[in-house]
């Protein structure tokens, strides 16, 4: 499968499941509070999408309103009717992309060319073709946001890696309003909800799914097993090891067996010669890359074990060695996902440590 980017579809919706009414007006079910929230996504994010509905109807800006650095903006349609004069073109000093079916690429480059780079998607557009090109032009992390189209097409597509939906306190009752989501093959099964927050009047939820949802599982799993690390004046660390099916292989946590083993070093001791391919490790910590206690470093022990993904949660900070275990593995062709936002959980089991 080709490479693509990490995707956050986000959304406000009302408490009977619309994303606007049917007024002229946007209708604004964000608060402040969450509109800031929104825009903190948005800062830390590569490239932000919307359908060519949505900047048909609210000709929204989809810029960072705090500043700094804006992500690029990117729009699929079929069939290349937008205006160039509509300010998702024509504010902010970003790339604009705008992916459209192979039939349409000559005329949204007459009407687009000089305000964005018109790209074909394949004929039909083809999500995972856009994706790959996304990936290829640099984006790792893609913000969807919305509209319902847009958010059909990404769910029922099994590429969406994260969703946010924040529900406002309006009922909007119009049986023409665009709904969140229509009709569509979901994702089976419940998501996962990995947060919740009161946002004011608004109730913000965070669900993982697929292999993102895996990913959160199995380290916190990890995380939690450093609870079992003996008392110690070093890091405390548990990793876990699965195969490509999500079962687990091996665990280990530092100082399992001696107070010179480190958790990554315990788990893949316990696979034995055996190199499971699709394997992904999972460590609260990054992987070391330089060590007194013993001389082959956890970074080396995953290369040599063929371990061709890691998840982790904190990156190593510089108590007694700069680490570049998650560069290094990167270098070496490895797929490294890091979760800062379980970093703090981390930090709880090594408060004896002066970071
Ligand atoms: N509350 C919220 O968080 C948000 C609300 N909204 C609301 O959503 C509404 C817009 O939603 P909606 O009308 O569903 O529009 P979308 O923004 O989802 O865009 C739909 C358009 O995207 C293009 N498109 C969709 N699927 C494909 C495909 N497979 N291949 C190529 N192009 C494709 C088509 O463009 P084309 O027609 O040019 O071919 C289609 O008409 C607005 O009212 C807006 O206010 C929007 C975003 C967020
Ligand atoms: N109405 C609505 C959202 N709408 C989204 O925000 C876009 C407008 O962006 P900008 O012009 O940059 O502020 C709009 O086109 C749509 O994608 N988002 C939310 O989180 N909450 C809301 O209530």
């Amino acid at each position: 499968m080709s490479k693509r980017p990490y995707v956050v579809a986000s959304a406000a919706v009302s408490l009977d499941g619309y994303l606007d009414d049917t007024s002229d007006q946007r209708l604004l079910l964000s608060n402040e509070e969450d509109f800031a929230r929104v825009d903190d996504v948005r800062a830390g994010v590569d490239a932000i999408l919307v359908g060519a509905g949505t900047i048909r109807t609210d000709d929204p800006r989809l810029l960072v309103r705090s500043g700094g650095g804006n992500p690029a903006k990117v729009t699929i349609t079929e069939s290349g009717d937008l205006d160039p004069s509509a300010r998702f073109f024509t504010t902010g000093d970003v790339d604009k992309l705008v992916y459209t079916s192979a039939a349409a690429v000559p005329s949204a480059r007459a009407r687009l060319g000089p305000v964005a780079t018109v790209v074909d998607g394949g004929d039909p557009l083809d999500l995972h073709r856009v994706l790959a090109d996304l990936a290829g032009r640099g984006v790792e992390r893609l913000m969807v946001e919305g509209g319902g189209a847009v958010h059909t097409l990404f769910l029922t597509a099994g590429v969406v890696d994260e969703l946010h939906l924040a529900v406002a306190p309006v009922f909007v009752g119009e049986a023409a309003a665009p709904r969140f989501v229509g009709p569509g093959r979901f994702p089976p099964g419940r998501l996962q909800l990995t947060e919740t927050r009161r946002i004011g009047d608004v109730v913000f939820m965070r669900y993982h799914l697929g292999q993102a949802a895996r990913d959160q599982r199995r380290l916190r799993e990890a995380i939690a097993l450093a609870d079992n690390c003996p008392p110690s004046t070093t890091f405390r660390v548990g990793a876990i090891v699965v195969d490509a099916h999500d079962q687990v292989l091996a665990t280990g946590y530092s100082g399992e067996t001696d107070p010179h083993d480190h958790a990554e070093e315990v788990a893949i001791a316990k696979l034995g010669p055996a190199k499971p391919r699709a394997a992904t490790i999972y460590s609260s910590l990054e992987p070391c890359s330089a060590r007194s206690s013993r001389p082959v470093t956890c970074t080396q022990h995953i290369l040599d074990a063929g371990i061709p993904r890691v998840v982790f949660a904190w990156r190593e900070p510089s108590v007694f060695v700069d680490c570049v275990g998650a560069e290094t593995l990167r270098a070496a062709g490895r797929e490294v996902r890091e979760l800062p936002e379980l970093a703090e959980l981390v930090k709880e089991t090594n408060a004896h440590l002066p970071f």
